[in-house]
């Protein structure tokens, strides 16, 4: 008989040889399809990632975030931070990093996100614990190929415990099995042009009293306070592969060419939180945020390649001067990311206490 565990038995560099037993092969898969998702389940995710302010540092660089709170001790400290926090956006990314080996590996695309909350600023050092419940599953009617599934995810503090955030996500999931249908269900389109505001008010500085000026002119003119921000950045391959993979993100959709061919964007496409981070860094640089708060109504409607060129544009909604502390009134923002075509990628909802002038 043969033994096959005699390293001489085969010559695996020889090509055909190799190409007739990889065939032959069964795959350890990493991740799953939406069949193995059912509401009310629970998953421990075990990455033991730790933030640091390199990753945060590498985060924020890469996306124009320059809020000088999270880059020196004295601001922060300024800023009433007790110790210099590592970057929200760089947070998130992490906490939700940690996830995708578990729940979005195995390919399909980042949908939306909804009431994502910040407890307490998190430090660098701090190990993440986090966790998952799948909330909703469903068949997609226009992707026969694809389910859609919402989960719950809470990052937390390894060591002591406290919730740092918390958020419900949305992604299309393969289907280990299309659906027998041929989708295609869309629903009738509004073809009518909507109506636009008459004019469009931007704010004369960056801070809350200048927000709500605009929205009190705006208000008075049928108006809205929207405007665009000057920077741009364009999809390289530390962007749309070297953020995410940092985050511990295996997600096959941002560094893997070979499988992503055959996809619906026939490429890598950027992590959906370095495309928001790089808008929300353009917004944020026309503002003196103070604190990020929350967000809300978070969606990706188009992928983002690498080339793309990452704009943003901004509306104000609202302007509450009594939320939050003496220096600081809340604003709550739309937020627009579009690309070289003026194709909106990305749009959210962000309430953020913004410093007051005096
Ligand atoms: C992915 C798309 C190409 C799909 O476009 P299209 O076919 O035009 O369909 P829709 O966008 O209308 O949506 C498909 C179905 O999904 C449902 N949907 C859409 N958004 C949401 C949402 N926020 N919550 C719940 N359900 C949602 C629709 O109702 C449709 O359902 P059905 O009619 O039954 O089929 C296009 O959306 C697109 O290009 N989006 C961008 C995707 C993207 O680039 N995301 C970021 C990158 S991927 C990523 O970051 C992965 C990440 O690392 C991770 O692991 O999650």
């Amino acid at each position: 008989m043969t033994d096959w565990a005699d390293p001489d038995t085969l010559d695996l560099s020889d090509g055909e040889t190799f190409d007739r037993l990889l065939d032959r092969a069964d795959t350890r898969e990493k991740g799953h399809f939406f069949e193995f998702f059912a509401e009310g389940d629970k998953l421990v995710h075990d990455p033991g990632l730790r933030l640091t302010h390199h990753g945060s540092e590498q985060w924020m660089g890469q996306t124009l975030n320059h809020d000088p709170a999270y880059w020196r001790a004295d601001t922060a400290q300024e800023r009433g931070f007790e110790e210099r926090p590592v970057h929200p956006d760089y947070l998130l990314a992490c906490v939700m990093g940690i996830t995708v080996e578990d729940l979005s590996e195995k390919g399909g695309y980042f949908l939306g996100r909804d009431d994502v909350e910040f407890y307490q600023p998190a430090t660098a050092g701090t190990p993440l614990s986090v966790t998952s419940t799948v909330v909703d599953t469903r068949t997609s009617s226009s992707r026969p190929k694809y389910g859609i599934v919402t989960w719950e995810t809470e990052g937390r503090n390894r060591e002591t415990g406290e919730r740092l955030v918390s958020y419900q996500r949305t992604n299309m999931i393969p289907r280990r099995e299309p659906a027998a249908t041929d989708g295609g269900a869309v629903g009738e389109q509004d073809e009518s042009d909507p109506t636009l505001p008459d004019t469009l008010v931007t704010p004369e500085g960056e801070h809350f009293e200048d927000f709500q000026r605009a929205l009190d002119t705006a208000r008075e003119e049928n108006a809205a306070v929207a405007y665009r921000h000057e920077r741009g950045r364009t999809m390289d391959d530390q962007l749309v592969a070297g953020l995410p993979l940092a985050t511990l993100n295996t997600a096959r959709q941002h560094h893997n060419r070979d499988e992503m061919a055959d996809s619906p964007s026939g490429d890598i496409v950027a992590y959906g939180d370095v495309t928001r981070s790089i808008a929300l860094a353009h917004a944020r640089s026309d503002e003196a945020t103070y604190r990020e708060h929350r967000f809300a109504d978070e969606r990706f409607h188009d992928f983002v390649t690498l080339g793309d060129t990452v704009y943003g544009f901004t509306r104000v909604l609202d302007c509450d001067p009594d939320a939050g502390p003496s220096r600081a009134g809340a604003v709550t923002f739309e937020h627009v990311a579009f690309n070289q075509e003026q194709t909106p990628v990305y749009s959210g909802r962000r309430t953020a206490l913004i410093q007051r002038d005096t």
